[in-house]
């Protein structure tokens, strides 16, 4: 299978897990895409009352399948949120933010009771940060935790709009960092320290709140941990 099939089968496994719930958190990205496609044709999307997205892009495809985006402030708390990783190991701690969506992405994960991953299997690493880690700052600051991650071992690249030629901006009128080479032997205190650099707004690593659920496309089957 190629590894956009194995998307799209790992996407089909996930679908049980928004059967019954009235408000789903909706991810971003390329698997969660095929997610969104194969609820525009169940059954039991009418019983869905809305949807909580992470990103612009997830907002228009989920409008377009005709399930309704609700702000996560009108929501409270979700029962279940389904998202991709770039990296997803054994103890289900991730690297995301690939498609630029981390901040939403780790809001909307917080505040869900369950969270569903779901991957190919060539995201599965026992080591993260092969991937590099997107670190989103506010533009002002970019210069100063840049040198900040530098000093962490990491070479921080901007992330550019490969359209325009400009900085790639996100959503949140921010910009991004493409960290390279960090050695991420301790996740949960990576996380937090880069959180504390002034200026950024998240990283991606979910590692302080791990997904509850991993699925992975393998082969013919997914697997479930
Ligand atoms: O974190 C993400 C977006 O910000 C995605 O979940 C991650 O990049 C995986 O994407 P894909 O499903 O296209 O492989």
């Amino acid at each position: 299978m190629t590894q956009d099939e194995l998307k799209k089968q790992v996407a089909q496994a996930a679908l049980q897990y928004l059967k019954n719930v009235p408000i789903i958190g909706m991810g971003t990205g390329s698997t969660v895409t095929h997610l969104i496609n194969l609820l525009g044709d169940c059954d039991f999307k009418r019983d869905i009352e809305g949807a909580v997205s992470s990103s612009a892009k997830t907002t228009e495809h989920l409008q377009s399948i005709g399930i309704r985006v609700i702000d996560l402030n009108q929501s409270g708390d979700l029962d279940i949120y389904v998202d991709g990783a770039d990296e997803v190991t054994p103890h289900k701690k991730m690297l995301k933010g690939g498609g630029g969506a981390l901040t939403r992405e780790k809001i909307i994960a917080g505040a869900s009771k369950k969270f569903v991953c779901i991957v190919d299997e060539s995201k599965c690493v026992d080591v993260m940060g092969k991937f590099p880690l997107p670190v989103e700052v506010l533009p002002l600051s970019r210069s100063f935790v840049a040198r900040q991650l530098a000093k962490l071992g990491g070479q921080p690249e901007l992330r550019m709009n490969k359209d325009t030629g400009a900085s790639y901006i996100t959503d949140n009128a921010c910009e991004i960092l493409d960290v390279h080479n960090l050695s991420i032997l301790d996740p949960v205190e990576l996380e937090k320290t880069i959180n504390n650099i002034p200026g950024v707004i998240t990283n991606g690593l979910f590692a302080i709140r791990a997904a509850d659920v991993v699925l992975v496309g393998k082969g013919s089957e997914v697997i479930t941990y």
